[in-house]
């Protein structure tokens, strides 16, 4: 196992999250503005937990095809290092939101079967981060952080121009078999770290991220 699998740890609400997140030393803390997720924060939420994050955390922003006006309020509140689109946003809406903010994109790609790989090689082109999650189920409420695993063999072996993240119902007792089964360098998880929907867990954040890294 590679020790320097980097984590990312989606979904941060509270002061003892960041605390947490730093403690375990995770390489990304993500932020949810999306209205209908438990994760929600608002921009006045999300400032004082991204200024209060030490050098070195990186600060994701999670929308859901937000539009300009939206992004623009939050970003000009919030100090986010990363975005990332976990929606349904087209590969040119990813490169002009690029070009846009100034800021790298993570473009988050649902896998439930073969057929959804050719959307990672084209969102490969135009992102610079790819986020393989699973895809969410049709009836599901949230796009992102339901809890749920793919097959992680369809993505065994495959390699894309710009580096990603497994993402999807990772836990502590799993992600050591996603790392090893796909060879990610970088994992997130959201759902698999809290004791409730929405609330992060200290401990579990320790042991997943003491997994990953091995
Ligand atoms: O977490 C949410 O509530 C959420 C809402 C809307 C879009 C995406 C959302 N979460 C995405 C993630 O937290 C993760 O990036 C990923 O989907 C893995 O989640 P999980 O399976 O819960 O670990």
């Amino acid at each position: 196992m590679p020790a320097d699998v980097r984590v990312k740890i989606c979904g941060l609400t509270r002061a003892q999250d960041i605390d947490a997140v730093v403690a375990a030393k995770a390489a990304f803390g993500g932020f949810v503005f999306f209205a209908k997720s438990p994760r929600n924060v608002n921009a006045a939420q999300a400032r004082a937990l991204a200024l209060s994050v030490p050098v070195g955390l990186a600060r994701v922003g999670l929308f859901v095809d937000p539009d300009d006006a939206f992004l623009d309020a939050v970003l000009a509140e919030v100090p986010l290092d990363i975005l990332q689109l976990h929606g349904k946003e087209s590969p040119e809406r990813v490169q002009a939101l690029r070009a846009r903010h100034g800021l790298p994109v993570m473009k988050a790609v649902g896998v439930a079967d073969d057929g959804d790989l050719d959307a990672l090689t084209t969102y490969g082109r135009v992102a610079d981060m790819l986020l393989v999650d699973a895809k969410p189920p049709r009836n599901a409420k949230l796009p992102g952080g339901n809890g749920l695993a793919f097959d992680w063999r369809l993505i065994a072996g495959r390699r894309w121009p710009v580096p990603w993240m497994l993402a999807g119902g990772l836990t502590p007792d799993n992600v050591a078999e996603a790392v090893a089964l796909t060879g990610a360098r970088q994992v997130d998880v959201s759902s698999g770290v809290e004791s409730a929907p929405g609330v992060k867990d200290a401990a579990l954040i320790a042991r997943f991220v003491g997994a990953a890294h091995g």
